[in-house]
């Protein structure tokens, strides 16, 4: 069966707005996102685009920060030295990717991690491994929500994650080992990855390559979690996995689009009401 990502992400926002209006009305706080955008990239305005409508519907007030490509570190530094100084900014959110002379690390260091809802500093990361409660990052949080929506019972499963990026394949193992699942991290040099997979009971494809994942490796019954968006020639938009066969041995599987692409966005609600809520 498919697991509906839109479906799961609307549950998520009508919470994050009743959560945001109790917040309002019983200590007058309203949730800030300030959002910083560089450069011109065009998918990367429709994201910010998409996070920002998502604010409104809500109730969390959101403020844009949109940089020319060519802005030196520094002033963007400054940009988020005032965003973290702004008691009414509860989360911080820099788009990524960053122009290529901007060292995306540490810009992101620059966040305070208090602010840091998308999960990306370094004291986030290791409050992550230690088990400690920083924010922890949209994507991966999307996917366990997912995980949870159809009862995916993680104690003693085998979990194989494909793709070791810091913002998604290594924080998702964290989160599925600390689910009690038997973890397994596979990458561009895994031996025989065929092998991995199939003995997997939940795959999390997160490797950016159309095809990556055969749908003939899925054991029958394993639960599919597909993270790719990739572009395929003819325009269309492909996951990770080879969708159409492993459609048909997986118990659930996850599409893109529809997937885990909106739940990325709904966990920045989430997060950025978390913080709100701390800040009380
Ligand atoms: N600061 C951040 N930058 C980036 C993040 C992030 O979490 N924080 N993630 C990605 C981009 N991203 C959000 O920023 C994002 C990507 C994709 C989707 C999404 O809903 N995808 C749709 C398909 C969209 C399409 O048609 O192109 C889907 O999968 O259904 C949402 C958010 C990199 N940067």
């Amino acid at each position: 069966m498919i697991i509906d990502g839109k479906a799961v992400a609307q549950q998520v926002r009508d919470e994050v707005r009743m959560e945001t209006e109790r917040l309002r009305n019983d200590h007058g706080v309203v949730p800030g996102l300030g959002v910083v955008l560089v450069g011109d990239h065009p998918a990367s305005r429709i994201y910010v685009r998409n996070k920002e409508k998502a604010c409104a519907e809500v109730g969390i007030r959101s403020v844009e920060h949109v940089l020319p490509a060519s802005v030196s570190e520094h002033e963007l530094m400054g940009v988020i030295g005032g965003l973290n100084e702004d008691t009414s900014i509860h989360g911080i959110l820099v788009q990524l990717p960053l122009p290529g002379h901007i060292p995306s690390d540490r810009v992101l260091e620059t966040v305070s991690p208090e602010k840091d809802v998308d999960g990306f500093h370094p004291v986030n990361q290791g409050l992550l491994l230690s088990g400690g409660t920083g924010f922890k990052p949209c994507t991966p949080l999307g996917i366990m929500r997912m995980l949870d929506s159809v009862g995916c019972d993680l104690k003693g499963k085998n979990a194989v994650v494909v793709g070791r990026s810091n913002i998604v394949g290594k924080p998702v193992a964290l989160m599925l080992l600390a689910r009690h699942a038997t973890v397994t991290l596979c990458h561009s040099r895994t031996a025989d990855l065929g092998r991995e997979v199939a003995r997997a009971d939940v795959v999390v494809a997160a490797v950016g390559k159309a095809g990556a994942v055969r749908g003939e490796w899925i054991k029958p019954g394993a639960v599919v979690i597909d993270v790719g968006i990739n572009r395929l020639p003819t325009g269309k938009l492909a996951g990770d996995v080879e969708f159409d066969t492993a459609r048909e041995r997986a118990s659930w599987i996850s599409p893109v689009p529809g997937g885990v692409g909106p739940m990325t966005i709904c966990m920045l609600l989430s997060n950025t009401l978390l913080s709100a809520q701390r800040s009380v």
